[in-house]
């Protein structure tokens, strides 16, 4: 690139921000103007109140709609000073083909959200997600095409070029005839983890786009290695889909299920950053607990279910953590699934088989037929629960003209005793005794019509004859009989393990009716791994009208019991037909010796891809003692911080480990102890255990303990704990052992890492 055209860039780029200050100084009129309108339509509502529901329901709208007005015009404000920061990070010149065919390309140029020159209609900048800036991430210069309303459009990309501007400087601009590659990359990915994500908008690959820009598909499948950007897709997914729909939905319709609340945390940025709102987010156990019914017990954490199983059995002997371990396998198992199943059909026929004739003196009010014909046919429509309701509403209908023979029985009776003489009185007592009368059968029909899914579903483990018959010579395991006697001892003392939230929480739904969420279109699962196929389907019925992306990566499953559903199995439960399987291929968080490493711990190396950045061998340290591991710890991190690492963390397989380690370091020596009510990511140096760590990342990750003891072979679920706090690391990994080597990293070849005696 000449300097002629260097100069001319640099113009452009002048004149880029002055356009955006002017129109920041007028959005600031727009701002304080539309902020006055909103104070006065609600000083109307509150101050001029109008018994008219109709006005009333005027003032509402007027306030509603100056809200969501004043909302956009901050909005807007907010990406204008993005834009002031760094107005665009990339440009084509694209020349459409005959006959559309300019004299010269045209130059789009693409940043976080379009602007359009006040003065003649020009687009200065357009939005990365609109169909021309979508060429940027799928085309290298030569020929290539768009999808727009108006159909494809045709031509050819003449150049291509990026850009790096901070706080409005420009900082470097050069040529690139690649994909967004190696060089630009290289220097993104060699940057330092920030205590939140960062977005990928100057550098998405065309593996990622695809995802990204996808209208066509209910259900997206997204597997991909740790550091494949999965996360990192969804939240840009997101942001297209609040673009492509700008009219329709808002960030209240899209909700990401993220694993825990310091993930929710650290990806709460990238929104933010491409100067949207923040969408939805929560984790499946606070959503369902939100409407949880009939639970008068306390619902365990997951990550209390999971640090007990992670931390292992205290001995040898440890019966009851053997007997838990069997209880989460089986309880998550498909096994169980079906055994919930068969127990909700089998209280379906119950409900409507066993039904009595209901009668009062010698008169039917109700024949069995007749509610049987109710609960199977007329009232199928709604569930269990529901119908019975209405059963007894009718019931109770039809019994109203025997009530009031009943009182005028009891009336004259009482009168004809002549110890009252008071009209109202004798009316109140006869309506007493009417009701007296009636107990039994009000009472019988009280217990038919009720349903309680928590009692129904203990019968499981109280009933054997119901057990068997539900399993229906499915396998179970041999630990039954001490998982039903752990599980009813549990339930006896008000407290309901998490393992058995899932089948009770269908069981409810299914009796009750779930609490549909229509308003949700868009529905992101991240971590998808660790959810099991009867999760998916409570989430099905949840969100019926909801489009899916689900991704995650089978060998970072977290749960070392719990029998978690395959991508087959979610795309055979989610049943939608528009469905699209994406394989990512590539790893962008750690360096290429990271990654060799991290592939050797498991047990087939997924096909990955690293990106060309080198960095230091992985480090084993073997420590003399376990006694040293505190001031190894000490000098180990103070030297990744001299090799330049911003953030840290020291990475244990439990909590408890995590929290020794922390109390046997003096005053924590600068680390923050990461527990799970933390609620909030904070970098810098972190001391935490893997299931919170999932998903994050750090300049550098020290394991204090990979001995076999904690990494054993016995749990094959250690692997992957491994695997998953290994993957953290971007450029520096660092592990200790003071005990024999765990035999995963034992195994490994020695030339992926440096040994430190
Ligand atoms: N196209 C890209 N350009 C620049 N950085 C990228 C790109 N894709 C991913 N990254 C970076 O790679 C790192 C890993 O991304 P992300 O956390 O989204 O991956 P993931 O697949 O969700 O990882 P994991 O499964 O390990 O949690 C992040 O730092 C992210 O910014």
């Amino acid at each position: 690139m000449d300097e002629l055209e260097r100069q001319s860039e640099q113009q452009r780029l002048e004149l880029v921000l002055r356009e955006i200050r002017e129109q920041l100084e007028l959005s600031q009129g727009n701002v304080s103007g539309s902020r006055k309108e909103l104070r006065a339509a609600l000083d109307a509502y509150w101050e001029r109140p109008t018994a008219n529901v109709w006005d009333q329901a005027q003032q509402i709208e007027a306030v509603a709609r100056q809200r969501s007005l004043t909302a956009a015009t901050y909005q807007k404000r907010a990406r204008l000073e993005k834009l002031s920061e760094s107005p665009y990070f990339g440009r084509i010149d694209f020349r459409e083909e005959a006959p559309l065919r300019q004299e010269r390309p045209e130059a789009v140029y693409i940043g976080i959200a379009s602007l359009v020159d006040r003065a003649g209609g020009a687009y200065l900048i357009y939005d990365w997600r609109s169909p021309i800036a979508g060429m940027f991430y799928d085309f290298e210069p030569g020929p290539a095409k768009y999808l727009c309303p108006a159909g494809t459009i045709r031509g050819e990309i003449t150049l291509k070029r990026q850009y790096k501007i901070v706080a409005g400087r420009m900082l470097s601009l050069f040529d690139t005839d690649l994909q967004i590659d190696d060089e630009i990359l290289q220097e993104i990915l060699g940057r330092s983890a920030d205590s939140k994500m960062r977005t990928i908008v100057a550098s998405i690959q065309r593996e990622q786009n695809r995802i990204i820009r996808d209208e066509t598909h209910g259900l997206l499948l997204v597997q991909g290695p740790a550091g494949s950007g999965k996360t990192s897709i969804a939240l840009h997914r997101a942001a297209y889909l609040l673009y492509l729909e700008r009219n329709a939905i808002t960030a209240k319709n899209i909700l990401i299920l993220s694993p825990n609340q310091i993930f929710s945390d650290y990806i709460s940025g990238v929104l933010p950053e491409l100067g949207e709102e923040n969408v939805l987010q929560t984790t499946f156990r606070e959503y369902i607990l939100s409407f949880r019914r009939h639970f008068p017990l306390v619902v365990e954490e997951r990550d209390a279910q999971l640090e007990y199983l992670l931390a292992g059995p205290a001995g040898p002997d440890d019966r009851a953590y053997a007997v838990r371990a069997a209880a989460v396998r089986y309880k998550s198992s498909p096994e169980f699934a079906q055994v919930i199943r068969n127990c909700l059909a089998d209280l379906e026929t119950e409900l409507s088989r066993d039904c009595p004739a209901l009668e009062w003196r010698g008169r039917t009010i109700m024949a069995p037929e007749e509610w049987r014909s109710l609960f199977r046919e007329t009232l199928a429509y709604l569930p269990p629960t529901a119908r019975l309701a209405q059963i007894k509403k009718r019931v109770q209908i039809q019994l109203r003209p025997s009530l009031h023979e009943l009182r005028r029985e009891k009336e004259a009776e009482i009168a004809a005793g002549g110890e009252e003489v008071n009209e109202k009185t004798i009316k109140a007592l006869a309506r007493l005794a009417a009701h007296r009368e009636l107990e039994p059968l009000l009472a019988e029909l009280d217990r038919l019509t009720t349903l309680i899914p928590f009692e129904r579903y203990r019968r499981i483990f109280e009933d054997d004859a119901l057990f068997a018959r539900l399993t229906a010579g499915n396998a179970v395991p041999l630990e039954w009989p001490a998982i039903k006697a752990q599980t009813l001892e549990w339930f006896d003392r008000g407290f309901i393990p998490y393992e058995d939230l899932l089948p009770l929480i269908y069981c409810q739904g299914m009796l009750d009716g779930f609490p549909v969420r229509n308003g949700i279109r868009y529905l992101i699962i991240d971590e998808a791994q660790d959810y099991s196929a009867l999760q998916y389907e409570i989430l099905k019925r949840l969100f019926p009208e909801a489009a899916w992306t689900v991704l995650g990566d089978p060998a970072q499953a977290i749960h070392p019991y719990f029998q978690t559903a395959d991508f087959e199995a979610v795309a055979a439960i989610l049943g939608m037909e528009r469905s699209l399987a994406i394989r990512l291929q590539r790893s962008y968080r750690s360096t290429r010796e990271i990654q060799s490493f991290c592939q050797g711990l498991l047990v087939e190396a997924a096909a990955v891809e690293p990106i060309n950045r080198s960095g230091d061998l992985p480090e084993l340290h073997r420590l003399a003692s376990p006694a040293a591991l505190p001031e190894t710890v000490a000098r180990l991190i103070g030297e990744l911080r001299a090799k330049g690492c911003r953030s840290l963390a020291v990475i244990c397989k439990t909590a408890g480990e995590a929290a020794a380690l922390y109390a046997a370091l003096p005053e924590g020596h600068g680390l923050s102890l990461i527990t799970r009510e933390a609620g909030e990511f904070r970098s810098g140096g972190v001391i935490i255990p893997i299931y919170l760590a999932k998903g994050l990342e750090f300049d550098g990750v020290l394991i204090p303990d990979a001995s076999a003891g904690v990494y054993s072979a016995a749990r094959p679920g250690d692997r992957q704990l491994l695997y998953i706090a290994c993957t953290r690391a971007l450029h520096r990994l660092v592990l200790c052992h003071s005990a024999a080597l765990s035999p995963y990293l034992a195994n490994l070849d020695p030339g992926l890492y440096r040994s430190i005696p």
